[in-house]
């Protein structure tokens, strides 16, 4: 995993369809987004994760051009933002805070009202465009039915369908399942990893761990404003602290043999077979290999009734790198 403000990590030449470089705003005295660095690899579905509050949405909006930064630069697909807003914008779409859509208009009627509403978009293809993203998201057998009959999964589906109503390399969502119901949650994952499989890059804000653990391959982590953490789903998984635990008659030797590995161990509980001694390492880069650390074991002349290496779960993590709880519901 790469520490905030140091790119994607094992993915350095990797062409980046986002790029912020000490990226800031400022509301008043607080700083609801401070100088993150974040990178987004071209093709990837990149999960923007934190609690409510904590900056996801004023730096997509900043990533956007709908709010100017306080400090720091934005790049997407390589050109600078927002003094490259109108070559920019027509390659990217989006779904933030939803479109309002007229209620007793059909799916098709609002979308081709939004389209004409672009002056990016060729009036000529209009009539297909609908129709194709309305398949897309799998709304072709509602497009003729007033809005105010959709559920809200159904609504929802057909901002993502505003979001493709012309060819988009990058996706913007933010916490596009937020409010539907579980149908509905599965029916815009779903979509939302679909997309990806066309080979567009999408970024999706989420509170949500499970969500982001079920449809992305990189995550960035925020908390009170700052990115604490990028990098894909397995580096994130693998900068976790590793734990050791130990069976042995020989706690005490143990003990000093892992303090001498550079491990911070915790003694024994007794347990039939002698002590239990759990032991962590400062980081995943400083912690021996399983096997080393038992060849030192042995040779110091510890009797290793049982050893297991278990690892900080995500979620762990992450409650570790923000000091919240998240929510994991489906
Ligand atoms: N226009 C604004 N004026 C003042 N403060 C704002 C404004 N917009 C956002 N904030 C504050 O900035 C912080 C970050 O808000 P933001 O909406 O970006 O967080 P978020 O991570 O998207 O959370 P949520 O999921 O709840 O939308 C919050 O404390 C919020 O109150």
């Amino acid at each position: 995993m790469a520490a905030a403000g140091t790119g994607v990590s094992g993915n350095g030449t990797s062409r980046l369809t986002i790029e912020t470089n000490g990226l800031s705003k400022r509301f008043g005295h607080q700083l609801a987004v401070d100088g993150i660095d974040l990178a987004v690899p071209q093709g990837s579905v990149f999960g923007f994760l934190g609690p409510n509050g904590s900056g996801k949405t004023t730096t997509i909006r900043m990533l956007l051009g709908l709010a100017a930064a306080s400090a720091g630069t934005v790049n997407v697909l390589g050109l600078e933002m927002p003094q490259r807003l109108d070559e920019v914008l027509p390659r990217v779409g989006a779904l933030v805070e939803g479109p309002a859509f007229y209620p007793f208009l059909s799916g098709a009627a609002n979308l081709h009202r939004l389209d004409a509403a672009s002056r990016h978009a060729a009036p000529a293809t209009r009539k297909a465009r609908v129709k194709s993203a309305l398949e897309r998201v799998g709304l072709a057998h509602a497009a003729g039915k007033r809005v105010h009959a959709y559920s809200l999964g159904m609504k929802q589906r057909l901002g993502i369908a505003n979001a493709l109503l012309s060819p988009r390399e990058l996706l913007v969502l933010d916490e596009p399942t937020n409010g539907l119901d579980p149908q509905g949650t599965r029916e815009v994952r779903s979509l939302v990893r679909s997309l990806a499989a066309d080979g567009a890059t999408v970024f999706v804000s989420s509170h949500l761990l499970a969500e982001v653990e079920q449809i992305c391959t990189h995550a960035a982590i925020m908390s009170v404003g700052r990115l604490v953490a990028q990098g894909t789903l397995s580096e994130l998984r693998q900068a976790g602290q590793a734990r050791i635990r130990l069976l042995t008659p020989d706690a005490g030797t143990a003990f000093d043999v892992l303090v001498q590995l550079g491990m911070t161990p915790v003694a024994g509980t007794p347990a039939p077979a002698g002590d239990v001694v759990t032991a962590v390492a400062a980081g995943p880069k400083e912690a021996a290999a399983p096997e080393e650390i038992v060849a030192r074991l042995v040779e110091a002349g510890v009797r290793v009734r049982g050893f297991s290496v278990e690892r900080e779960s995500l979620e762990d993590r992450f409650v570790a790198l923000t000091g919240e709880g998240f929510d994991v519901a489906q």
